[in-house]
């Protein structure tokens, strides 16, 4: 079913429902067509071919779902069709000679669902109208103006429309160039104006590009309801030595059949330099650049003079950019097309690489895949009835960080060990859990390693999906950490920071419930600057969180990836890509985060520019996937940690395994102290699922002489210093998770023995273990 074809006017008004095209939920096709007025044997060969090109092969190339970046494909598509059809490059007929006949291509709108409406047809606010029923003033009307002037060779006329919508309200002035074909290179002169009009960075612009194409007067073509007003006075037209009829809606005396398209200009600027930079070697569409990249200007030359002639452009300034302040990031990016951009010295890089001060870890993040789950959103696997000791039930008190000491539960299943599988290495001798017969531990665990895993629900403090919880993260939405936070409480609302030390001071003072943080990743190791960051709050962990990390490369819509030069994003996900980003040969940028960076390349329209973000951010942000799984290593997991303000709001399941997270600062010695610090644990048979061991001795005493260089040591916030919670500067630091919860005896006993020869001990939380690995897709 088609709707109608566009001509100008529509497809102005189409334009100005683009918003539909961002919202629609329901795809729909675009098909174009082509069609000649009246055949003409000495034409017919190049230009209907051209027509036919567009009604047969691209019908069926067209049915794919359509968002506006489509549509500027096939709107370059049909640019390039259309100078085919008019055969633009020839030399127009001389007068009295045969002329073109008129054809023209069509744009129609076909949705792709069958029944119902299109959705394309449904107005923001609601108010549905067909697109076909509407009238000049339902969604707008396109006057038009002409004026005279120009000398040969500039351009030739202007025209001015105006878009209003309804009767009263004026919509920003469109300024419309429109270009002579018969004088070679106006159009040419056309774009670079509407290119270099525009302030790139403060405005929104975005372009309609009507594809005009000449034929014989005495056809009339279809879509020339609107009047030029008459007081123009009629014009001779150079060449063809017709006057310009007063009130039609043509200019040279020729009729025009307007196909307009909806173009991004921005999007179509870059479609621009990638058909030049296509060009450069045969000067031919479409074929592989071989020589150098010719500068900008030959660039816009080259493009328009192939495919613009007998065009029009009209530069339709639609929208203001949206009053949203976006994040402030370290590093400000500037398109390199920012007119009159000042040269810049390169950002200096906001992280510089992560100083590697541990001498020795483990990471907790060696997780085999077959735990791979999606994302529990959409996952019913969570059971939802579990049994749980309520962090208030805890009956003793003296607990570490507000997780009460309490004695050890017995099994329900009748098992002889203690609580959480802890006793029993490798779970030789642990309960039987009766899950398929085997003999397992606690939680499904044969030989200590995970299987046919049970996943629990961990009371959140807030609703069981922990809706009513706010949980901070440090970027924009779409940053892996929200996707973490949403894995770990599907129901939460998200509060975007931007730096995580934002993230865990809006916790610390209560304008956040929860913030969430990475750690580690099996591609990097444990995230030393975050874990820094941790120790200085008065947090608790109450919750873990693997997720699997699937890097993509995004661009703007229409962007190819043999057109960007520079890659942006958070520091990690680009140490995480180092092979593939050398592979392209481009310029690295970090910034704040993996969504950031998509919002900076999207706001900021930089068609040289990619960045690395998650599947889920391209279409949160409109943006095109150049590439997938762009990670070096296949397997690439970020442990996150779930903080709250102290005493942990989250009961420890029953049933469920157990962790404890610590951090142990001594005085020197650290070998010997780390062996005590094992044989704390090993004598009790506690198994560490993470130890980093941090020296910083001599970067401390450096650091505290000059002021500057070597690492400072690590600074702990004292919760239980008298007083008020003091920071405390440590030069030996260990990082220890082990199985079991804080209150188990044996995990009190191993904490009350380190004690004993460490100056510092702080248990940062007592958590469920999940090593549950999620996944966005
Ligand atoms: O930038 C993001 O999207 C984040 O959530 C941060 C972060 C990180 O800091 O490690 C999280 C996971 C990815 O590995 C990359 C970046």
């Amino acid at each position: 079913m088609f709707l109608r074809s566009l001509d100008s006017d529509t497809a102005i008004r189409l334009y100005r429902s683009r918003v539909w095209f961002e919202q629609v939920a329901l795809p729909f096709s675009l098909s174009l067509h082509g069609k000649q007025g009246r055949k003409d044997q000495n034409d017919k060969s190049t230009r209907y071919a051209g027509a036919r090109r567009l009604a047969t092969d691209d019908r069926s190339a067209l049915q794919v779902p359509a968002r506006r970046n489509r549509m500027f494909n096939y709107a370059t598509e049909l640019l390039r069709s259309s100078s085919r059809i008019t055969g633009a490059n020839k030399p127009p007929p001389a007068r009295g000679g045969l002329r073109p006949r008129p054809c023209w291509a069509w744009l129609q709108l076909m949705p792709a669902v069958s029944g119902g409406r299109p959705p394309f047809l449904t107005r923001a606010n609601g108010d549905n109208k067909d697109l076909t029923s509407v009238d000049g003033h339902g969604f707008g009307r396109v006057t038009t103006t002409q004026q005279n002037g120009g000398p040969a060779g500039m351009l030739t006329r202007t025209h001015r429309a105006y878009l209003t919508d309804g009767p009263s309200t004026l919509c920003p002035a469109l300024p419309a160039y429109t270009t002579n074909s018969q004088l070679p290179n106006t159009d040419r002169k056309a774009l670079c104006l509407l290119a270099s009009d525009i302030n790139w960075e403060s405005e929104e612009w975005d372009l309609a590009l009507a594809i005009t194409v000449t034929g014989s007067r005495k056809t009339r073509p279809p879509y020339s309801r609107e009047r030029a007003p008459a007081s123009d006075g009629a014009v001779a037209h150079p060449r063809s030595g017709l006057r310009r009829a007063s009130g039609l809606n043509v200019d040279t005396g020729r009729f025009r059949c307007s196909t307009t398209v909806v173009l991004d200009l921005k999007s179509a600027r870059c479609r621009l330099e990638a058909n030049a930079a296509s060009n450069r070697s045969t000067g031919r569409p479409g074929e592989a650049p071989t020589g150098p990249p010719p500068s900008r200007p030959a660039h816009l030359a080259r493009w328009t003079r192939r495919t613009l002639q007998g065009g029009e452009v009209i530069l339709v300034k639609t929208r203001e950019p949206p009053p949203t302040t976006p994040l402030v990031f370290a590093s400000k990016l500037r398109p390199t097309h920012a007119r009159r951009a000042p040269a810049r010295p390169p950002p200096s890089n906001p992280h510089p690489p992560l100083p590697r001060r541990s001498m020795a870890y483990t990471s907790s993040l060696h997780l085999p895949k077959h735990l791979l789950l999606p994302n529990p959103r959409r996952t019913t696997r969570r059971p939802s009835s579990v049994s749980f000791v309520p962090a208030a039930a805890a009956n003793t008190s003296g607990g570490v960080n507000g997780h009460a000491p309490e004695k050890p539960t017995p099994k329900p299943n009748g098992s002889k060990k203690g609580v959480n599988g802890i006793n029993g290495v490798n779970g030789s001798k642990k309960g039987v859990n009766g899950i398929n017969g085997k003999k397992k531990g606690v939680n499904g665990h044969v030989n200590g390693r995970h299987a046919d895993r049970i996943h629990l629900s961990v009371s959140t403090g807030g609703g069981q999906d922990g809706s009513g919880l706010r949980v901070a993260f440090q970027g924009a939405p779409g940053a892996y950490s929200e996707f973490a936070a949403k894995t770990a409480l599907p129901g939460c609302d998200t509060v975007p920071c931007r730096a995580f030390a934002d993230a865990l001071a809006a916790v610390e003072r209560g304008g956040a419930d929860r913030a969430i943080l990475p750690v580690e990743s099996t591609m990097e190791g444990t995230a030393l600057r975050n874990y820094d960051l941790l120790l200085r709050h008065d947090l608790v962990v109450v919750q873990e969180i693997n997720l699997f990390v699937h890097y993509c490369l995004l661009a703007m819509p229409g962007v190819r990836a043999a057109e960007v030069r520079r890659v942006i994003s958070h520091p990690m996900a680009l140490a995480h890509c180092g092979r593939a980003l050398a592979r392209l040969g481009v310029d690295r940028e970090p910034v704040e985060d993996t969504a950031g960076a998509v919002e900076m390349l999207r706001s900021n329209r930089m068609l040289d520019t990619a960045a690395i973000a998650s599947p889920r951010a391209a279409d949160l942000y409109g943006l095109d996937v150049l590439a997938h799984g762009l990670q070096d290593e296949s397997w690439n997991v970020t442990r996150f940690l779930l903080l709250s303000r102290p005493p942990s709001p989250v009961a420890l399941p029953v049933d469920s395994d157990a962790k404890t997270s610590m951090v142990v600062a001594h005085r020197g010695g650290s070998m010997m102290v780390l062996l005590k610090v094992l044989s704390a644990f090993s004598s009790r048979n506690i198994n560490l699922t993470k130890l980093e061991v941090i020296n910083n001795e001599d970067g401390a005493s450096a650091a505290a002489a000059a002021g500057a260089g070597g690492h400072p040591p690590v600074m702990i916030l004292d919760t239980k210093a008298r007083g008020a919670p003091t920071l405390r500067a440590f030069p030996h630091v260990l990082y220890v998770d082990c199985e079991g919860a804080s209150h188990d005896p044996r995990v009190r006993e191993a904490i009350q023995e380190i004690e004993k020869f460490a100056v510092f001990v702080r248990v940062l939380g007592c958590y469920a273990a999940d090593s549950t690995v999620y996944d966005l897709q």
